[in-house]
């Protein structure tokens, strides 16, 4: 039994009436009815307190789990539901709208040389020329284009908050990340394990700014804590959030960018959705000088196009080492302390 839980959040302190009125906020849940893991510490009753408790999330763990959040539940369960009645359609059903290139739309196996055992599909935001949604089942195009720009606009508020839980002037990250170009939402259906095999997703982190997952009610998401892999347990109604490598960059590791992975169980299949929040490949990364040169601190990377790190991961991802730790990620920019 791992001794740590991923903290939950109820953001409804910033849902505010002029987005929703309070009584009829949609994707309501009650904090401790849906799941046994909430910890009561974490229920939130003001903005402040919300920062807190997102800061403390972000430097502690990289993850943590937000309810109240705006997005309607009952668009997200639907959202499961077609994906699970799509994939469930017989491949030459599904190839009918794939594969396209490597990170663009349409439905793709993994390949067989890699250990993952998933299918998925790209989503772009609706009307991209990049988008190949399937027609079977019919409502799928619809509910996608609906909660695309929902998650775009949950995660910038989530953006805002982290603004602040950082200390950055007003606005400085939305100015920074200010191309909506490359966001993203991926589909994933994992096959159920084998005797002998169980990856889903090996060991990863996310290279970007911010990422929702919303996954059924399987299991299987997995995030490594002090070198414990911590569970984190599907709850109705609930959206996790993780922080990508670009903002520990950016805040010179003062928010961290969790290893996760997921574990496929045996005898079910696993739906989740992935909601990539993204910097535009054009921009420069490097730590801020509110982390370094403004308070004598060193940076902990030398700086880099977003476009490199992203063409070494996407390389990586189909042509991956041998070794675990030979694979091509953060780490590759960190400027070493030893010595
Ligand atoms: O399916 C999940 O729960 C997580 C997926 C994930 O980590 C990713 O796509 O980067
Ligand atoms: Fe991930």
């Amino acid at each position: 039994m791992a001794s740590h839980v991923i903290p939950t959040i109820d953001l409804s302190p910033f849902i505010t009436a002029t987005d929703y009125p309070k009584s009829q906020v949609p994707g309501t849940v009650k904090l401790g009815q849906s799941n046994g893991h909430v910890n009561k510490n974490s229920i939130s009753i003001s903005k402040e307190v919300v920062k807190k408790e997102i800061s403390k999330a972000c430097r502690e763990y990289g993850f943590f789990q937000i309810v109240n959040h705006g997005i309607p539940v009952d668009l997200m369960n639907y959202s499961l539901e077609l994906a699970k009645t799509f994939y469930a359609l017989p491949d030459e059903e599904k190839m009918k709208r794939g594969p396209g290139a490597p990170t663009q739309g349409g439905f793709k196996k993994n390949p067989e040389h890699l250990p993952d055992r998933n299918e998925f599909m790209y989503i772009f935001e609706p009307g991209s020329p990049k988008n190949v949604i399937p027609e079977n089942p019919p409502q799928f195009k619809g509910v996608l284009e609906d909660i695309f720009p929902r998650y775009r606009n949950l995660a910038s508020l989530i953006e805002d908050i982290i603004n602040d839980c950082l200390g950055l002037p007003p606005n400085f990250l939305k100015e920074y990340n200010d191309s909506r170009s490359y966001d993203h939402l991926l589909s994933l259906h994992y096959l159920p394990a084998s005797d002998f095999e169980n990856s889903g997703k090996v060991e990863h982190e996310d290279g970007n700014i911010v990422t929702f997952v919303l996954q059924d009610d399987v299991g299987g998401l997995e995030v490594l804590h002090n070198g414990e892999w911590i569970p984190v347990p599907p709850a109705a109604g609930t959206l996790v959030v993780n922080i990508g490598d670009t903002l520990q960059v950016l805040s010179n590791n003062r928010f961290k960018s969790a290893t996760h992975r997921v574990v496929r169980p045996k005898g079910k299949t696993r739906n989740s959705y992935a909601f990539f929040y993204v910097l535009d490949v054009d921009k420069w990364v490097e730590p801020l000088p509110h982390f370094t040169t403004d308070i004598g601190e060193p940076p902990q990377y030398r700086g880099f196009y977003f476009k490199d790190f992203v063409q070494g991961r996407v390389h990586d991802r189909l042509n991956p080492p041998a070794r675990l730790e030979d694979r091509f990620c953060i780490k590759h920019y960190a400027i070493s302390t030893s010595g």
